[in-house]
């Protein structure tokens, strides 16, 4: 996704951070399901606030116009979902996305659809997009089983269809479950739009029955608040107040409310959003990502900064995200003499930085959150961060975010 051209931005050192308001964007995941529930929905519902991130606009721009291609560019969530969308409406379509999105796996979900009686036929390398769709002209099962330790989005592709199956579905989820937070999500937005479902043990059930029409408000992005609490919690002194955000979120990133109380930072809930402040390091000595994978980046900068050895674990849906996480992390993590090593299979440890540049210079990978992640790097040194458009993904707003708080920039190409 980025240009030729090398552009750079440069961030320079800044370590204070006044009692400032940050007006965070809306949350992607909460975005994307709202709208293919809203493509499902018979009624007409008022949803408001919706994402402003790529990934959200590319699925409003395809569920609008209905070309017969479904480009996704880099979006994971679009791609699962559509393919889902797609079927059920009994649709012909090519899905496709960037060369990244072709090596993220969607056998799974494929396999799933084909199950139930979907004719999709890969166009490439089997496994992986791009697919040819061609519907669902009867459903030839009710249940299916589908591995929950890949990514959850193929189960939540499957249960937002679920309700449109004549037959309804059954979804025995097999093995461990990653990322069980975005299947509640999924699963509590459908609630929302009047749907039924039971999850009992392993097995999820949708009957059949119709979307109902409601108002639905898109909460801030928790993944994209994360940067913040990151920020300050690396900075000398400060406080900020992160608008929009609720205590009781569908979204699995407020985890990090939880992980940055390890990390000095007080969070306080208030009318319109949450107040950080600075509180004594009580250390965080381990932390399992399984079920808030997003948030790995931003706390391994934040440990390599503060000195903490924390050791991680629920890393292994990273190497299959928008770049291999684990590997970029590990490149640029050594830029300023810190590592995330594996010590165990599947087990990590931050290894802090004892000593640091004048000037580190980030290269993103395509990967918003790398981009993101490395931001709060400049408490401590100059940071040049390539391709800083990387950002728009989730957060296009981001720089301009980081102006409000007085960081000084300079973009150089
Ligand atoms: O359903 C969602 O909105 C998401 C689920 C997660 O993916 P996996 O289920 O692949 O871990 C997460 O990493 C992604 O950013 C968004
Ligand atoms: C992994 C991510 O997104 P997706 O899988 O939807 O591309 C992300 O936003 O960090």
């Amino acid at each position: 996704m980025s240009t030729d051209i090398k552009t750079v931005l440069q961030l320079n050192q800044k370590s204070e951070f006044s009692s400032t308001t940050i007006p965070l964007p809306s949350s992607k995941s909460e975005s994307n399901r709202v709208l293919v529930i809203d493509a499902l929905t018979e009624g007409t519902n008022k949803i408001t606030n919706l994402a402003e991130a790529r990934d959200t606009q590319t699925m409003i721009r395809l569920l609008r116009k209905n070309p017969p291609v479904y480009d996704v560019l880099d979006a994971g969530t679009t791609m699962r979902f559509l393919t889902a969308y797609a079927t059920v409406t009994n649709q012909n379509k090519v899905m496709t996305g960037t060369p990244r999105m072709c090596e993220r796996p969607i056998g799974i979900l494929v396999d799933a659809l084909r199950s139930i009686g979907a004719e999709i036929h890969y166009l490439g390398v089997e496994g992986y997009p791009p697919l040819a769709i061609h519907g669902l002209s009867a459903q030839t099962a009710d249940k299916v089983k589908i591995r929950g330790d890949v990514s959850s989005q193929y189960i939540s592709a499957m249960l937002m269809i679920a309700p449109i199956l004549p037959q309804g579905l059954e979804i025995e989820l097999e093995g461990k479950v990653g990322s069980r937070t975005y299947i509640e999500m999924t699963l509590e937005l459908m609630a929302q739009f009047g749907i039924n479902y039971q999850w009992k043990d392993n097995k999820i059930s949708v009957a059949h029955q119709s979307y109902q029409a409601t108002a639905f408000a898109v909460e801030s992005d928790w993944s994209g608040a994360s940067y913040w609490f990151s920020l300050l919690a690396c900075a000398d002194s400060g406080a900020l107040f992160l608008e929009g955000l609720k205590e009781n979120s569908l979204q699995g990133d407020s985890k990090i409310v939880e992980i940055m109380d390890h990390l000095g930072i007080k969070s306080t809930f208030k009318e319109g959003g949450v107040l950080l402040q600075k509180q004594p390091v009580k250390g965080l000595e381990k932390w399992d990502f399984t079920h808030c994978p997003d948030l790995a980046q931003t706390v391994a900068v934040t440990c390599a900064i503060l000195g903490q050895n924390a050791v991680f674990t629920g890393l292994e849906s990273l190497k299959i995200k928008e770049t291999d996480r684990i590997y970029a992390l590990q490149q640029e993590l050594a830029k300023f003499n810190a590592d995330l090593k594996e010590i165990e299979p599947e087990v990590y440890q931050v290894i802090p930085s004892v000593t640091m540049p004048s000037l580190v210079e980030i290269h993103t990978y395509d990967d918003h959150r790398m981009g993101m992640a490395f931001m709060p790097l400049l408490t401590k040194t100059n940071v040049l961060i390539e391709d800083p458009a990387v950002v728009n993904k989730s957060y296009p707003s981001f720089w301009k975010h980081c102006e409000i708080l007085g960081i000084e920039m300079e973009t150089i190409s």
